[in-house]
């Protein structure tokens, strides 16, 4: 079952289109992995993905609730404990438990300390563990082991792995091997010609 999919999708970033023409779809049990060098459109196609932006033409086809979006900003609340993070978004996505996401991030031993405390990597940590409390079955992740250690790295892979085999989907876009099976979907091909006009466009402007 597709649980996202485009067509001839366009997307933009300060209203000039970056990638054109794009045709994917992931299903459940499924991990799309984006890749592209620095600058290639990568961020631009997840926060179209999920709903961040509008798409510049073609279709996104996605429950709009079905999606946790994970940026390189990770959106932790610094006076908050891990924990209370944690809590906090449970509550926002209704109302998961949070004690496997702490064990499987090996955050528990933190779990008292307040967030704005942590360092880089222990804060990626908790931005990841959120996406399990989420009950969210799409996550679109942009570049989630950025600080992170191998080890944190093989959790975070291991997290991915258990949430596409209980019918989740994921669309990253990494630099790193995973070490798990996906789908590679090379952005390169779709980079938009800089002589695109709109239909709406006034030709008084060339
Ligand atoms: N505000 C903006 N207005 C116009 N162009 C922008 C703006 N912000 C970024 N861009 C350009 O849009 C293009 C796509 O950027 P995007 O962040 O999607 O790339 P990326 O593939 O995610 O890169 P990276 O691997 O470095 O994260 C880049 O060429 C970037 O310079």
């Amino acid at each position: 079952m597709s649980l996202i999919s485009v067509k001839d999708l366009t997307v933009s970033r300060g209203g000039m289109p970056v990638l054109e023409g794009l045709e994917f779809s992931v299903s459940s049990g499924e991990v799309l992995v984006l890749r592209g060098p620095n600058g290639s459109g990568k961020t631009t196609l997840l926060r179209t993905l999920a709903g961040l932006q509008p798409p510049y033409a073609g279709v996104v086809s996605v429950d709009p609730d079905t999606v946790a979006y994970a940026a390189h900003a990770d959106g932790v609340k610094a006076t908050l404990s891990v924990a209370e993070n944690l809590a906090f978004w449970a509550g926002v996505y209704g109302g998961q438990e949070i004690a496997e996401a702490l064990l499987h991030f090996n955050l528990d031993a933190l779990r008292d300390r307040p967030a704005g405390n942590l360092s880089a990597g222990q804060k990626r940590r908790l931005g990841l563990a959120r996406l399990m409390v989420t009950g969210r079955p799409v996550w679109v992740l942009d570049e989630p082991t950025v600080s992170l250690d191998a080890a944190s790295v093989a959790l975070f892979a291991s997290a991915v792995k258990a949430h596409v085999a209980a019918g989740g989907a994921a669309v990253i876009a990494t630099h790193i091997d995973l070490g798990f099976e996906e789908r590679v979907f090379d952005v390169g091909p779709y980079k938009a010609r800089m002589d695109v006009v709109r239909d709406d466009f006034d030709e008084a402007f060339l």
